[in-house]
């Protein structure tokens, strides 16, 4: 059992032509978030954009009302330094900064002598951050990153160094239109046994073919990329994946 469904279309499979209209009419049809792709080069093999698209994007679909409510700019963080651009994301109208677990334990243990120790920091610290700056936080993991690393945050004594969602990636962060990874889910499936009610967002590869396995395994928010954007009927689409995950949910957020 899981909280409600979030959908949360990548705006990565869509038109980048026509980003701000593309953003408002997946809402319209039915989206519940954006899921922002931020992509560094240098985290992973790709480039995407920076906050003044996001700045851009923003202006066309209204701030959601309440946490994690209609029209939240989900922004996956794929970059090595993921406490540099937490206050830009923020001015640029993020409202979830999700980074990945790697690249802030890899900050931390930067010992080059070029590295400002500004940028350093433990993911706690990281999420604390993140919430000071007045935005939800989450943190993602890779495919072959262990489910355990997790722990460490999610029962922290601190309520402001305990994520709000966590990500488990269900193909190698990089690209869309990749293949579902289902030998992830047995993370989701730990995640949802010990933590009842935290959001869990499975990411790559999910439509209609692969949701019931992330269903199942406890997965309730949804991000798609090729499936919503290259449907002929997105809007069926996203209410298909939604179905989905509210027949296994609690009702609880
Ligand atoms: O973060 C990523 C890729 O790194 C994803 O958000 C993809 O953009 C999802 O695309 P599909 O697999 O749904 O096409």
């Amino acid at each position: 059992m899981a909280p409600p469904a979030i959908i949360a279309p990548s705006i990565l499979s869509a038109d980048f032509a026509n980003l701000g209209e593309e953003c408002s009419r997946t809402i319209k049809q039915g989206a519940d978030w954006l899921h922002v792709d931020i992509m560094d080069g240098h985290f992973v093999p790709n480039l995407t954009f920076g906050p003044p698209v996001v700045v851009k994007i923003r202006s066309h679909v209204e701030k959601p009302t309440q946490r994690y409510g209609k029209g939240t700019f989900d922004c996956h963080m794929m970059i090595a330094e993921p406490k540099k651009w937490v206050k830009e994301f923020k001015k640029a109208g993020c409202d979830l900064y999700c980074f990945h677990y790697e690249a802030a334990i890899s900050s931390t243990a930067a010992e080059s002598p070029e590295d400002s120790s500004e940028l350093k920091t433990s993911p706690r610290e990281l999420i604390r951050y993140i919430h000071d700056q007045g935005m939800l936080a989450g943190i993602a993991i890779k495919p072959a990153t262990e489910v355990d690393v997790l722990w460490d945050v999610l029962d922290s004594p601190h309520e402001k160094e305990r994520p709000d969602m966590v990500l488990v990636m269900t193909v190698e962060p990089g690209f869309g239109g990749q293949k579902f990874m289902a030998s992830v889910l047995p993370k989701v499936e730990a995640l949802r046994e010990r933590y009842p009610d935290l959001n869990i967002e499975v990411d790559g590869g999910l439509g209609p073919g692969t949701i019931d396995q992330a269903a199942d395994a406890g997965a309730n928010v949804i991000v798609a990329g090729s499936a919503v954007f290259g449907a002929k009927d997105p809007a069926e689409v996203i209410s298909l994946l939604r179905d989905a995950v509210n027949k296994r949910s609690t009702g609880k957020l």
